[in-house]
């Protein structure tokens, strides 16, 4: 006899809801046949990561969490695009805006929040919005590609990961506050302004203590007015001032709100087999609006429907971290010191370090981190377990930087099986424990793929870190933690580099066979590294591998979405004359090529063309290529400099030609574009390229790690030099360095960071090492050759990759 199931139907397809289902389905799979409602038109998706998405880290297909196939497979009916609008709590049915009714046994409302939009005259115009979906997200995104000037009001957690994404996106922007320290609601005085100097240094300007009064401009919005009377301009306002409980469902169908859907301990409302979870519900007065209080919510809802024992949800601690790069910031708790309190402080101005606990009767009630977050989730596992630390010495509450890590410091192996480990994802110790003896787990990304800990704001990562060298003991190796090339392997750049070097090896396959690569193929991602780094390496008698090569630097010319190719002639420093002009208008002309484009980079961009014209088309330009293609050298962008220009001080033209001469055809581990201007007025934009020259009153400057594509980064000042030829040395070390060090695929921008202009500046102004340096990239250069006259020169090659084979 089949036992028919129970109708369970959630109304929100958002983080909440959806978790409690899947609690469900793992507790109890037959019990209910579930239908979900949601009125986004996508399946269940990380709102989290939205800020990864609008910060350009994270594309929109890579944060969800459940794709259709999930709820195909689980039985699950799901109805997307389509908002549920009454619930009739007597016959137990809900009713859609489609018109659709369906009946329920048991019904969740998982209706999220709304943003709070602050009633302004002018808030209704185009430009004004909220930024809470994945929609928001894209407009976002696409007003970026039109408009210059973003604000975001409120100073939150949400306005300032808004606002770094703008900056991402070529914006700039103002965050709007309503008091004197952002972030007010999660951090103290001290935390609070050293987070807005690391903000104002990567570029937002903060209004603070201002009072939004009025949106300005036409049906498009030009601007905000602000109680004192002043006006700030913008193409684009993002209001970030607070959530409110959706509940006009719940009201309108006498459920109990106030302001939220109130709950008891069990997550039931004021009517019978209607519970309510997220940031909707009311709980003990509270309504929450991050994800780990809507998980521990999630857990004890799933066991109660299921029928499982549970004890009573009972409220949670609070715990954030700010997800912009470059910042990291905790906090956690009772932040503010009252009555009866005393803190437990950590200032060092010099490593921009600052650490807080709050204590009371011996034990830790709240925490606030900045520059170094390590501790967090430590810390707020001792609040919660309401740890006594009267035997504790000041360093084993919070640790330096260097001891963490170790299973015993970090307190895991105390930890009960059911403590939160993950917030953001809900998962437990046990879960992980488990996962990482059963599985076989011997990394944090193994961990990650498996239980999902550690797979949203990172938080946890030391954490869990701290589990696999509990769980395994002597056995794990910590550097395993460490970031692998790829899946195909467990070493590192630098292990494979190391290898390479020291065991003399000399192709793509032997490294993978040598190194025992899980994947005897490897994969896109490795085959193109291995292949940079045994170039690097061994110059002059490495052969290149151009299968381990992407399609564009194989075909040496990018392919465009129509599957023609794009040809760009090597102009060098943007300077040409009225013979290269008419051979590139001619070999147009002759080629048909439809479109004829001037690049940033100031060069000649031939679009549209045929494969197979390719190679007859480079011998009719018969110059050399451009590499448009590959991680190389691309451009050296010039300005007239003093040879024109009547500010120039310095020959920019002469210098760019000669760096881009000197470094054409260099393999570097991601492109590399340069720029030399004749003054500090900076026509050619040295400040955003991998490096940047600006002459200046008695030499030059050298920029380094600037970047204005996808994330924005301005140049740090690397050095000052006093000669042209200084300028071509220091160049030489600075991209060999680069080429020595960086990872395959790492733009100077991400590499400068990561080992820190101090530290460049030091290898690079050290005379010996910069002589080896040099030494080592004229070797380097030594070995070059144009590709495009090798195709010419070779049948072989104009058959395997440029001629078009008919199929009969
Ligand atoms: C950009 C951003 C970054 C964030 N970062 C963090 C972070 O780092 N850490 C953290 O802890 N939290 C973060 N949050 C907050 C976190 O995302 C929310 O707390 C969480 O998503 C709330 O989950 P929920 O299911 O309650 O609501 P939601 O995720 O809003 O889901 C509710 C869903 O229900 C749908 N719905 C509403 N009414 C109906 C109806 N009548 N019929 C059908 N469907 C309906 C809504 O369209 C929505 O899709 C962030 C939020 C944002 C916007
Ligand atoms: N990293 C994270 O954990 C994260 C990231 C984004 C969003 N969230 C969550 O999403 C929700 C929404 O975030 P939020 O930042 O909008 O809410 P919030 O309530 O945390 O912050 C709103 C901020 O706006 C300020 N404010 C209020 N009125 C204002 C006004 N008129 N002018 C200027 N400033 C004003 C407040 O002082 C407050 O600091 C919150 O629940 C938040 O916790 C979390
Ligand atoms: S950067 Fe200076 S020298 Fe060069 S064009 Fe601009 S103003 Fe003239
Ligand atoms: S706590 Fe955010 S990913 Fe684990």
């Amino acid at each position: 006899m089949t036992v028919k199931k129970e109708k369970l139907v959630l109304v929100g397809n958002g983080m909440a809801g959806v978790n409690v289902v899947e609690h469900l389905l793992k507790l109890t799979p037959d019990k209910y046949e579930v239908t979900i409602f949601g009125s986004e038109p996508h399946p269940n998706y990380n709102r989290i990561l939205l800020s990864y998405v609008l910060s350009g880290e994270s594309k929109v297909e890579d944060i969800v969490i459940h794709p259709y196939e999930w709820y195909a497979n689980n039985n699950i009916t799901l109805y997307t695009n389509q908002t549920i609008t009454s619930v009739d709590t007597l016959t137990q049915t809900v009713t859609s805006d489609m018109g659709l009714t369906v009946s329920y046994d048991k019904l969740i409302l998982a209706t999220g929040s709304n943003p709070f939009m602050i009633p302004m005259p002018g808030a209704d115009k185009e430009g004004v919005m909220a930024y809470r979906t994945i929609r928001d997200c894209e407009i976002m995104i696409e007003s970026a590609k039109k408009y210059k000037k973003a604000i975001v009001i409120g100073g939150g957690l949400l306005g300032l990961e808004a606002a770094r994404g703008f900056l991402n996106l070529g914006m700039k922007v103002d965050v709007v506050h309503i008091v004197d320290t952002i972030m007010d609601r999660q951090l103290d005085r001290t935390a609070s302004k050293m987070l807005q100097g690391a903000l104002e240094e990567q570029g937002i300007n903060f209004l603070l203590e201002k009072q939004s009064v009025e949106i300005i401009g036409g049906k498009r919005v030009t601007g905000l007015k602000f109680k004192d009377g002043t006006v700030a301009e913008a193409d684009l306002i993002v209001m970030a001032v607070g959530i409110r409980p959706n509940v006009a469902l719940a009201k309108e169908s006498g459920i109990e709100c106030n302001p939220g859907i109130i709950v008891n301990d069990y997550l039931q409302t004021s009517v019978p087999n209607v519970y309510a979870v997220g940031e909707c519900a009311m709980h003990r007065g509270i309504a929450y609006g991050l994800v780990a209080p809507l998980y521990e919510q999630g857990a004890v809802l799933a066991k109660h429907l299921a029928g499982v024992e549970t004890g009573p949800y009972e409220g949670s601690i609070l715990y954030t971290k700010l997800k912009v790069s470059g910042v990291d910031v905790f906090s956690g708790g009772q932040f503010v010191e009252a009555e009866g309190t005393k803190a437990i402080r950590i200032h060092d101005e010099f490593s921009g370090v600052y650490k807080k606990v709050v204590i009371k009767d011996n034990k830790i009630i709240g925490a606030v981190l900045f520059g170094d977050t390590a501790d967090g989730t430590r810390l707020m596992q001792m609040i919660r377990e309401e740890t006594d630390i009267s035997g504790m010495g000041k360093t084993a509450i919070l640790t330096d930087g260097s001891s963490g890590g170790g299973g015993a410091a970090s307190g895991v192996a105390e930890m009960k099986d059911d403590a939160i480990i993950c917030g953001c994802n809900g998962v437990t110790k046990g879960t992980i424990c488990s996962a990482i003896k059963d599985q076989g787990l011997t990394t944090v990304d193994e961990v990650k793929n498996c239980t999902t800990a550690s797979r949203s704001c990172g938080g946890c990562k030391p954490l869990v870190s701290d589990l696999l060298a509990f769980t395994l003991g002597a056995s794990y190796d910590k550097n395993a933690a460490k970031e692998t090339i790829c899946g195909c392997t467990t070493h590192t750049r630098d292990e494979v580099v190391t290898a390479i070097r020291e065991k003399g090896l000399s192709h793509v396959r032997e490294v993978m066979n040598v190194l025992q690569w899980k994947n005897e193929e490897g994969c896109s991602k490795c085959r193109p590294a291995l292949n940079y780094y045994l170039g690097m390496i061994s110059p002059e008698t490495y052969k290149d591998d151009s299968t381990s090569r992407f399609v564009n630097e194989r075909m040496h010319a990018n392919i465009q979405k129509d599957g023609t190719y794009s040809v760009v002639p090597r102009i060098y420093g943007g300077v040409t004359n009225p013979t290269e002009l008419k051979r590139i208008a001619e070999v147009a002309e002759q080629f048909n090529v439809p479109t004829v484009k001037f690049t940033g980079g100031q060069r000649l961009d031939l679009l549209g063309v045929k494969k197979e014209d390719l190679t007859a088309m480079w011998e009719a330009l018969d110059m050399p290529s451009g590499y448009a293609y590959g991680k190389a050298l691309r451009t050296v962008k010039t300005c007239v400099g003093e040879t024109f220009c009547r500010f120039g001080t310095g020959d920019a033209m002469g210098v760019g030609i000669e760096l881009e001469k000197r470094f054409e055809r260099l393999n570097t581990p991601a492109k590399v574009k340069l720029a030399v201007s004749g003054c500090p007025r900076n026509c050619a934009e040295s400040g955003i390229k991998d490096l940047g020259v600006v002459s200046v009153d008695g030499g030059w400057e050298l920029y380094a790690g600037g970047n204005g594509g996808v994330k924005v980064r301005v140049g740090d000042l690397m050095s000052t030099v006093k000669t042209e030829a200084e300028i071509i040395e220091y160049t030489e070390a600075y991209l060999q360095y680069y080429r020595e060090t960086g990872k395959y695929g790492e733009r100077t921008s991400e590499w400068v960071h990561r080992l820190g202009i101090d530290h460049i500046r030091e290898v690079v102004e050290n005379e010996a090492e910069r002589k080896q340096l040099c030494e080592r990239m004229d070797l380097a250069l030594s070995v070059t050759k144009d590709p495009w006259k090798q195709a010419i020169d070779s049948k072989k090659i104009q058959r395997d990759l440029y001629e078009v084979v008919e199929l009969k």
